[in-house]
């Protein structure tokens, strides 16, 4: 059957022709002789392979068409315009090869007419005479950025790496990041134009090569029409060039265009990452909106593909998460199977702690022993098995009532956390053991006499919730572990986690006991500044090891440069540690899309805030928002209750949307900034981030000393991740005074 190829431009498809022109790919993927599509090459083309078909009446379809050696012929699909147009298109458009690099590209023969500024001298074109000169808009440059010229780059080192040499002059003068990225988007093909702003952000030109997997010397034989389908398959042509493989994604191509990017133009290290096989475990980080999901996504249906009796577990930080991977991947390929319980062939996807969960009630035996002590003993000590009852919130305070252990340590707070990241990660027992246990990365030191309070009141605690049948989540993971062990087998051949900066130690233990370490066993995403749960945590010291298997995602897809700037302005000056210890940097980071400058509004009372933000809501539905593409982040938890009656009153209909209420489609959403995590929107308003609400200083100033700079980064990275939750705009609203955490 024939092979249709998307190519660029999908976008400009008028709605109206979404339904003929799916029809028609539609025959044409079945059978390219089918009476009607009138398949007709073009009088006076300058590529011998372009072709039009008829759409409908007035309509025709553009293609370029490669037979080579293949049975059936590939059809490059670019667009459905007026017939009079669509042959002036087909007349003067060519597929060809790069030939500095063989990535295949799209190449208009005559631009359309640009305005060029007057000092703009761009040379002819070598490479490509046949592209015009770009010119370079005129936009105020930002004084902290300088243009490539001034940084000593020429016009060939950009050519080098096979940027068309008009395109490459025309931007060594540019300056801003504003005219850079409209600069970027008139490029004559879409990864040049990354590669520009890569470079213009201050990748070096070997990076930018390396990560657009651009071939030095390439075979170039543009008439042999194997050899430009091979070159169409080129990872960096494959941002604009997608080889469609079934119906469905014909459908979401043509149809939602914007909504099926990431399915099918994946950016060359989105690419490499989701194919490439790695010796032992692996780490992506990346800034938020840098499409780690998407990669996670794309890898679990290609090692599914790569072996349909794989067993692979696609994992989060919890449930709410957990059923947004389960949606996506159902978009992404509806017809993946998704396994209904671990353990079995196929993708199987969960929260971590569900997983937990699953495994301790289907390995009861293993839970208590035979002979040899059973998985809970080995964790908890001699107690009951009865451990699927959530241990009630109140149970720290409870069992440190009597303890004399100072005031400032004796808080549920710092008595968790010393739980859950050094008693259970050591599977300490007894006092002795906690007396001699190492307590690396805490914040707060603690001396003998305190270390005697603590295991007192750990034991009284352990006691209580073994009277009642209870565990918390972090005792299950780890016993969860412990049953794996102990029945020494692994459920999983690979395992994909998103959001791993959450992850606390027992999880990492849980995760690390779930696969037999080796080739693709884990693949770990995560970004060290969304970090808003748990302790900062050292892989290494969980069995797992990445070293030399790390690598950085930086081009932002989600939100605008505007709205990712003003975010990145939230983080400045603070170190980040990530998983690997190493400090995570934001220099690169970048996005291809513009917008509107976040709007910062200071309201004078709470009433008057409320008063802006239903304005704001009814202004934006008014102007065609989707209701639901609207998000309200808020603090806490309070706020989010008391927003929607606030908004009520004024008119305004909005849903809060937390774990017992599913999100209603026709309202915008109010939410935490916690819950938001993972989400996007089209509009966001973080509202109520005035200095009394955050950082949330009660929380903070009820932990000991040695803890509260880590809560407040966790605080910092809360507004980070609410604020790049916005795809094109950002506002930030508080009564009174601004929090201490909004970018001055
Ligand atoms: N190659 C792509 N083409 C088009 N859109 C993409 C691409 N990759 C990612 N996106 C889009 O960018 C947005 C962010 O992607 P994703 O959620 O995977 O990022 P993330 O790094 O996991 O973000 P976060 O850390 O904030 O959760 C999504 O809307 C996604 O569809």
């Amino acid at each position: 059957m024939p092979q249709i190829i998307m190519g660029p431009g999908l976008e400009k498809i008028d709605g109206s022709l979404y339904k003929a022109t799916y029809n028609f790919l539609m025959k044409l993927a079945s059978d390219d002789t089918t009476p009607g599509l009138h398949i007709e090459p073009i009088n006076n083309s300058v590529d011998k392979r372009a072709r039009t078909g008829r759409v409908d009446l007035s309509n025709r379809a553009v293609l370029f068409k490669l037979q080579g050696t293949q049975q059936d012929a590939s059809y490059v699909f670019i667009g459905t315009f007026p017939h009079d147009e669509a042959i002036s298109i087909a007349q003067k458009s060519r597929v060809r090869i790069n030939p500095r690099n063989g990535v295949a590209e799209l190449i208009p023969i005559e631009s359309p007419p640009v305005h060029q500024p007057e000092e703009t001298h761009a040379p002819q074109s070598e490479q490509r005479v046949e592209t015009a000169p770009h010119p370079a808009p005129a936009h105020p440059a930002e004084p902290s950025e300088k243009a490539l010229r001034t940084r000593e780059f020429t016009t060939e080192d950009l050519t080098e790496l096979g940027i068309d040499p008009a395109f490459a002059e025309g931007a060594l003068d540019i300056t801003g990041a504003d005219a850079i990225l409209e600069y970027a988007a008139t490029a004559p093909a879409t990864w040049q134009g990354n590669a520009l702003l890569d470079i213009y952000t201050g990748e070096s030109l070997a990076v930018v090569r390396d990560k657009y997997a651009l071939t030095e010397n390439p075979t170039v034989d543009d008439d042999n029409d194997d050899a430009v389908l091979q070159a169409l398959r080129h990872p960096a042509a494959q941002m604009e060039f997608a080889f469609i493989e079934d119906n469905d994604a014909l459908r979401t191509a043509i149809e939602n265009p914007d909504f099926a990017a990431w399915r099918i133009f994946l950016h060359p290290e989105q690419r490499a990452y989701t194919t490439r096989n790695y010796n032992g475990s692996f780490r992506l980080t990346g800034g938020a909106g840098t499409g780690k999901t998407v990669v996670l996504l794309h890898r679990a249906r290609h090692l599914h593909r790569q072996n349909p009796q794989a067993r692979i577990v696609l994992t989060t930080y919890n449930t709410t998460l957990a059923e947004g991977l389960k949606t996506q991947l159902e978009i992404l390929d509806p017809h993946l199977p998704q396994a209904t319980d671990i353990g079995q062939p196929g993708i199987y996807i969960a929260g971590v702690d569900a997983i937990a969960h699953r495994i301790i009630t289907t390995n009861k035996p293993t839970l208590t022993g035979d002979t040899a002590p059973g998985a809970v003993a080995e964790v908890l000590g001699p107690r009951t098995a009865h451990i699927t009852t959530p241990t009630g919130p109140q149970a720290w305070s409870n069992a440190a009532v009597h303890s004399d252990l100072p005031e400032h340590l004796r808080t549920p707070s710092f008595l968790s956390a010393e739980y859950a990241t050094i008693v259970l990660p050591h599977n300490v027992t007894t006092r002795t053991e906690y007396l001699k246990v190492r307590r690396p990365g805490r914040g707060v030191a603690l001396n003998r006499k305190n270390r005697n309070a603590v295991w007192d009141i750990i034991e009284t605690y352990r006691a209580n919730a073994a009277a009642d049948g209870t565990a918390d989540f972090e005792e299950k993971a780890s016993i969860a572990a412990k049953v794996l062990h102990l029945r020494g087998d692994y459920p999983a051949d690979h395992v994909l986690v998103d959001e791993a900066q959450d992850l606390s130690p027992n999880r990492f233990t849980l995760l690390r006991a779930l696969v037999a370490e080796g080739p693709n066993d884990l693949f770990l995403a995560e970004d060290a500044h969304q970090r808003i749960y748990g302790q900062k945590i050292v892989l290494s010291h969980y069995g797992i090891n990445i070293r030399g298997r790390s690598r950085r995602l930086t081009l932002n897809y989600r939100t605008t440069e505007q709205n990712l700037r003003y975010a990145l302005g939230i983080l400045t000056g603070i170190d980040y540690t990530d998983l690997a210890n190493e400090t995570e940097n934001t220099t690169t980071y970048r996005s291809a899309r513009r917008g509107p400058t976040p709007h910062i509004i200071a309201a004078d009372s709470l009433s008057d805030e409320y008063d802006i933000v239903a304005k704001l809501v009814n202004q934006w539905t008014q102007e065609g928002a989707a209701p639901d593409s609207i998000g309200l982040l808020v603090p806490t938890r309070k706020e989010g209750e008391t927003l929607p009656r606030a908004l009520g009153d004024r008119g305004v209909t909005v849903t809060y949307i937390d774990r017992d209420t599913s999100s209603n489609k026709n309202t915008p959403q109010v939410m935490t900034m916690h819950r938001s995590k993972g989400m996007e929107f089209t509009k966001v308003i973080l509202v109520g981030v005035g200095a009394d609400n955050l950082p949330r200083q009660y929380q903070i100033d009820a932990l000991p000393e040695g803890d509260r700079d880590d809560a407040l980064q966790r605080e910092r990275s809360l507004l980070y991740v609410a604020a790049t939750r916005a795809r094109d705009e950002l506002i930030v609203i508080y009564p009174g005074k601004p929090s201490e955490l909004l970018p001055q």
